[in-house]
């Protein structure tokens, strides 16, 4: 049933550019409606500068003085890690490959869980400011420093793609001025960032996360409307067989199955909403650790809805497109532009939508860097520094890193790769390995220092390894399309003969990104605690009290209790199981009666 229509995109695949002029595009109203996002955030960012106690205190401008609810903090979770990469990724991803992606709506149980009832109590009880001085409780000050450097390496590369992807996608497509925009936006993120700290980041990223939804809703209610109603949009999936069944095959060289998604990806979620400094600072920022577990209870529908709105954008464009094959990197904005063109407003509410995506997550990474440098690098060295002093301080390094990061976002331009692998891929290879350092702090009293840091940099290398030769031995890779021709072909040859390798390490080279995160973290626990039984394994009395969690004891409740006692699973939370499991129930109740008692 292929309609006979012409193709709507230009003869040349490479350069897809709507000429703004030709196509009337962007009317006043857009660029207004672009402008009133920057000026609201920036509003938002003097209010809290000049408000309270106008960001005098580092609790203050860094941990909101943790007076925040449950209901600005769970939105801001999402905002910090669904980026214009989500936004611009998924869809493409799902207009190529198909539904299975979102099987990784199945990672969010887990992965919500167990930062609740696990990460969270442990860290809220610590009354900590930065999630690696618990480093420093359970093993050494060598650690914390590693697991910090490890952090500020990841957030700062993990920017710079954030920073970048809006800015070129909307260039590529609209003719978008591209340096301006990323000036504008790493400028507008940094000033809002540094005058207004955490509340102010709290609070643009939920009217951030309200727009980004809001522009998501309406290409897609444009999108069907246009393509001729759900009915015919869902024929046309159907028929493209775009709608994935449940792939449980168990090959984790498999790109996206079952397996690799939904339990490949409860590794990536504990990466992110477990141990990242970005989300352990909000739920830190919470006024109870009771408002802190409710925040992570709210982020699940709100996370689900985000992918679902990601997802069905990817089926749209596939049902209005799939009668022209093609693809291109930034086939997103054109159908997005495709869509509104015409519409006075939304071609700017979508920038809109995507800028808010993007300085959510980036004002969130400044603010967290900031956090992290002062806290675990600078104060443990001057400890005689003012409030004052500390707090301007703290104020100049957000500065920097708004500063650094655009010119990461160059760098990023380098890469070519599609966004959503380098994101993913970047969370795996590094977030992985600092996901390990934690858990191998609190499920295994035995691992002792030297133990963490030598698993945290033998994680490293071989997370690094597997990455960068998956890259480079992927020889079928498409490389970016602006490489000439023979030179592509000379370095592939290149590649390919360099590493003609065993099958052993091919295999191992194609493992699937969405494994890093398991891998690499298992990696950190096995060296982990082999360096530490080599080296004489910590006691459990000697271990700094409430830096454990009783994982095993959990595991093993049937154990008669001096078993239990052997294999260290005391309860130093102070709660046995029965009181964990209804603190689980009266959790989810409350949960349930908010949500209705708001209605
Ligand atoms: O959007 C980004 O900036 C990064 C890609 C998504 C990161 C992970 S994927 C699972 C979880 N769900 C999200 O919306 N973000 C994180
Ligand atoms: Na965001």
């Amino acid at each position: 049933a292929q309609e006979q229509g012409t193709s709507p995109f230009p003869k040349h695949q490479e350069t897809i550019k709507m000429d703004p002029s030709d196509q009337k595009i962007f009317t006043v109203i857009d660029y207004v409606i672009f402008a009133v996002l920057l000026a609201a955030s920036m509003g938002i960012g003097l209010y809290y500068a000049l408000s309270g106690g106008r960001q005098r205190t580092t609790q203050e401008f860094l941990m909101a003085d943790r007076s925040m609810g449950c209901l600005p903090v769970s939105l801001s979770l999402i905002a910090s890690f669904q980026s214009a990469v989500a936004i611009i990724g998924v869809p493409a991803e799902i207009y190529t490959h198909g539904t299975q992606y979102w099987f990784i709506g199945c990672a969010y149980i887990l992965g919500l869980l167990i930062p609740a009832h696990i990460f969270i109590p442990v860290f809220y009880r610590l009354r900590v400011s930065s999630a690696y001085q618990y480093l420093e409780l359970r093993f050494s000050k060598a650690v914390r420093i590693c697991g910090t450097l490890t952090f500020i390496f990841q957030m700062v590369i993990y920017m710079g793609v954030c920073v970048y992807t809006p800015a070129f996608a909307l260039n590529a497509v609209t003719g978008f001025e591209l340096w301006g925009t990323v000036l504008a936006t790493g400028l507008v993120c940094t000033l809002y960032t540094t005058l207004g700290g955490l509340k102010a980041v709290i609070w643009t990223d939920v009217f951030q996360t309200v727009v980004m939804f809001a522009g998501q809703l309406a290409v897609i209610v444009v999108g069907v409307q246009k393509t001729g109603g759900v009915a015919d949009v869902w024929r046309k999936v159907w028929e493209g067989n775009r709608i994935s069944g449940l792939d449980l095959n168990p090959d984790p060289t498999e790109r996206h199955t079952f397996w690799t998604l939904g339990v490949g990806g409860v590794f990536l979620m504990l990466s992110l909403y477990g141990v990242n400094q970005a989300q352990v600072q909000r739920y830190l920022s919470s006024r109870t650790e009771k408002e802190a577990v409710r925040s992570c209870y709210m982020v699940f529908p709100s996370l689900q809805l985000a992918l679902a709105l990601s997802c069905v954008m990817g089926l749209v464009m596939f049902a209005r497109y799939y009668m022209f094959i093609v693809c291109f990197p930034q086939m997103v904005i054109y159908f997005v532009m495709d869509m509104l063109h015409g519409l006075p407003g939304l071609p700017g509410l979508f920038i809109a939508c995507l800028f808010s995506a993007a300085l959510s997550t980036i004002s969130s990474a400044f603010n967290s860097l900031a956090t992290v440098t002062m806290e675990d690098l600078i104060k443990p060295q001057y400890p005689a520094m003012t409030e004052a002093r500390a707090t301007l301080l703290s104020k100049v390094l957000a500065m920097s890193y708004g500063l650094l990061c655009l010119a990461m976002a160059y760098l990023t331009h380098l890469m070519g790769d599609s966004v959503l692998q380098v994101a993913l891929k970047i969370f795996g290879m590094v977030g992985g390995p600092i996901l390990g350092l934690f858990c191998l702090g609190m499920f295994f009293p035995w691992a002792n220092s030297i133990g963490a840091l030598v698993g945290l940099c033998v994680g490293l290398v071989v997370a690094f390894w597997l990455g960068i030769g998956s890259i480079l031995t992927r020889s079928t890779r498409p490389l970016p399309l602006e490489c000439s021709a023979n030179v592509t072909i000379a370095i592939q040859t290149a590649i390919s003969l360099f590493f003609s390798q065993p099958s052993g390490l091919k295999r191992f080279y194609s493992l699937s990104y969405m494994w890093y995160s398991g891998f690499n973290c298992t990696t950190v626990i096995l060296i982990g605690l082999i360096i530490s039984f080599l080296t004489g394994p910590t006691k459990e009395e000697d271990v700094m009290p409430g830096t454990l969690y009783p994982l095993l004891g959990k595991l093993f409740c049937f154990l008669p209790e001096h078993l239990k006692k052997k294999l260290c699973c005391v309860t130093p939370l102070g709660q046995t199981v029965s009181e964990k499991i209804d603190l689980i129930a009266k959790n989810l109740a409350t949960f349930i009666y908010n949500v209705f008692a708001v209605e």
